[in-house]
Formats: C-alpha cells, sequence, structure tokens
C-alpha cells in the first residue's frame, strides 16, 4: 500500500517512522510519503490561506496549491480521503474497505478548511471519502489521518504479526473486545477470573463471547440495535 499525505505541518508525521507501521515501512508493506503544501505554493510568504467569500470567521485554504498538489500524487486508482468535521463518521469497516486499496492520499485541511473546489475537481479524476473522527472539532485533519492511517495500516496483510487477534478486537463482528489478563493471577487482591486458568479452551471462548455481549450491551447498546 502507498499513502501520500499533504499537509502544512509534515513534521506531525514523524511518528510513523516508529512502532508497528515503522516496521511496517522497512519490511515495504506500507509506503509513506508525506508532503508540505507550502512547496506547491510561488509567493515569497509561501501562502496557503485567503479570506473566505460572503464573510465570516477565519481563513479558507486556497484551491491552486491543493490543485498542483494533489495533481502530483493522486492517480486513478487513488482513493482520496478528507478529514472533516462534515464527512461520513469512520468506522472499522470503513478501515476494512479501505485497507485493501493501493494508493491512499490524505489532504489534511487546517483553518476553516479546503475551498470546496478542491474536492469537487479531485472527485472527477479519483474516488474521494470525507471522513469524521467523530463529532467534535478538531483544529485540523492531521489527528484524524493519523488515526485512519494506523487504524487502516494494521489491517493490511502481514503487518500484525497474528492476524487472528484483529478478528477478536472490538468492532469486528459488532461487539467490543472482551477483557484481558496476565501474570499475575492475582493482584492488590483481584484475581484472574478463574475460568482463563481451567485449560477449558471451549469454555473460556463462550465465556469471552458472554463477555463481549455484557460489555457491548452496557457501554454501546446502539451496537446492539437498542437504542
Ligand atoms: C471552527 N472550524 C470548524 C470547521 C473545522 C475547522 C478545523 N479543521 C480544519 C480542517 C479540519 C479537518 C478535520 C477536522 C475535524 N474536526 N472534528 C473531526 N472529527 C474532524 C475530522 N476528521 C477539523 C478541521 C475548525
Amino acid at each position: 500500500m502507498r499513502i501520500d499525505i499533504v499537509t502544512i505541518f509534515p513534521e506531525f508525521f514523524g511518528v510513523l517512522d516508529v512502532s508497528l507501521l515503522g516496521k511496517a515501512r522497512d519490511r515495504g508493506l506500507i509506503d509513506i510519503a508525506v508532503h508540505d503544501l507550502r512547496d506547491y505554493t510561488h509567493d515569497r510568504h509561501r501562502t496557503v490561506d485567503d479570506t473566505p467569500y460572503g464573510g465570516g470567521a477565519g481563513m479558507v485554504m486556497r484551491p491552486e496549491p491543493w490543485g498542483e498538489a494533489l495533481d502530483e500524487v493522486l492517480t486513478p486508482e487513488s482513493v482520496l480521503i478528507v478529514p472533516s468535521p462534515a464527512g461520513e463518521r469512520f468506522t472499522q469497516a470503513i478501515a476494512r474497505e479501505l485497507s485493501t486499496e493501493a494508493r491512499l492520499v490524505f489532504a489534511c485541511g487546517r483553518y476553516e478548511g479546503i475551498d470546496q473546489r478542491v474536492v469537487d475537481y479531485a472527485s472527477s479524476v479519483a474516488r474521494v471519502r470525507e471522513l469524521s473522527l467523530g463529532d467534535y472539532v478538531l483544529n485540523g485533519g492531521e489527528v484524524a489521518a493519523m488515526a485512519v492511517i494506523e487504524a487502516v495500516g494494521r489491517l493490511v496483510p502481514g503487518v500484525v504479526g497474528n492476524p487472528e487477534s484483529l478478528d477478536e478486537e472490538s468492532h469486528e463482528g459488532g461487539l467490543l473486545e472482551y477483557p484481558s489478563y496476565t501474570k499475575p493471577a492475582e493482584w492488590r487482591g483481584m484475581p484472574v477470573p478463574p475460568i482463563l486458568l481451567s485449560g477449558n479452551h471451549g469454555a473460556i471462548a463462550s465465556w469471552r463471547y458472554e463477555q463481549q455481549l455484557e460489555r457491548t450491551r452496557r457501554v454501546r447498546p446502539d451496537l446492539l440495535g437498542d437504542s
């Protein structure tokens, strides 16, 4: 998978050189390139924003630099992901969809957002998905892009050592994950649930499924279609 990120804060993505995704990059499973939007400006001040038509607070990101940047990184097979509070809610199902794509491009906006004509133009040359992390307002798209890249990247075959672990985690199969325990068998007076020490793998699987149902009913009844 090839990932291109366009942003005015390229240094924000330095963390992608470490941890699981860093190893995936070293192993050639994921190729990530970060592009500074200001490299696609041509004025002395490398200006990326301007005042909004129609008035209103804040500044809007100019279309010209974005057009030049996306001309360079978008291909017909790309999916352009535009983080936005007005986007569709990002979910594990969308992460799975995106993990099968060959090329992802992230357009990280700032200020009050990107001139709408950039998304409109990009939609004529590639698939575009405006995605939201959730119903709250961030200051830009970088945090959301990082979250999507991590959620998608870990689903790329070969990135996670034990692919079976991906099947039992939260939001796979529509349920939250079961609670996990490790040594010691008792800690601060709290024992590990005895079933987990029984060696009875069928009973352990049943207990874990019941734990998933109970936790989902308690914390996220909406996932079960309950109001
Ligand atoms: C006051 N204004 C309102 C409009 C957005 C302005 C900041 N901003 C500029 C670009 C941009 C991209 C994403 C998000 C964002 N916020 N919340 C989420 N779930 C997001 C996601 N994905 C926010 C963003 C601030």
